[in-house]
């Protein structure tokens, strides 16, 4: 089985001050793109530096092959995710980061400030995505293509997906 962590890091929405929708749209994005059976842990916490790490990092040993977060990766003080996720990779791969904030500016104009990025540990590939609920397709219709292909590349669950990519083999 397919195993994916989903993290929402949100001050607010770990507070109860308002619901998660963020998360929602991260599994429903899933559930539209992902063909095989899959099985999801869910964290919701606050932007709190060391309960990111430790989040992500139970999430690898977990054996999770997909971590996607959402939240924390703009220019505001307590905006902490993408120094988080570089404590716990092993490998960053900054074409993902790139490929967001270009695709995005179709969208907003205020993409710039996202410095959301992605990277590799043992098995599991750990993406970052902005806090917004409308960002959450924006963001993974752009590089969701490459991501099945990249959890093969580390020896992650196979992911069967449509709508990705994967090169011939020769
Ligand atoms: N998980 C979420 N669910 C629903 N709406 C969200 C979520 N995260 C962010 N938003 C919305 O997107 C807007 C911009 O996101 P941003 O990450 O700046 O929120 P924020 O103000 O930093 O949230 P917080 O204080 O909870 O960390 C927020 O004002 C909020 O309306
Ligand atoms: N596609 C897309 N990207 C987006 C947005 C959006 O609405 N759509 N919001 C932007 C805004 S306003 C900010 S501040 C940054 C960082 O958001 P975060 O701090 O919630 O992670 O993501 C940006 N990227």
């Amino acid at each position: 089985m397919v195993k994916i962590g989903i993290v929402t890091i949100s001050d607010r929405a770990s507070a109860g001050i308002y619901e998660d929708k963020s998360g929602k749209e991260i599994e429903k994005f899933l559930r539209e793109n992902i063909t095989n059976d899959f099985e999801i842990t869910y964290k919701l916490i606050p932007d709190e530096f060391e309960e990111i790490v430790k989040t992500l990092k139970d999430l690898v040993n977990q054996k999770c092959s997909l971590i996607i977060t959402t939240g924390g990766t703009g220019p505001a003080k307590r905006d902490v995710t993408p120094e988080a996720t570089r404590e716990v990779i092993e490998k960053e791969l900054p074409g993902f980061g790139e490929l967001m904030r270009m695709h995005s500016l179709k969208y907003v104009p205020t993409s710039i400030l996202a410095r959301g990025i992605a990277g590799v540990v043992k098995n599991s590939f750990i993406l970052n995505l902005p806090g917004s609920p409308k960002a959450i397709k924006e963001n993974l219709e752009a590089v969701w293509p490459a991501i099945p292909y990249a959890i093969d590349l580390i020896e992650g669950d196979y992911i069967e997906s449509p709508s990705s990519f994967r090169p011939k083999k020769k």
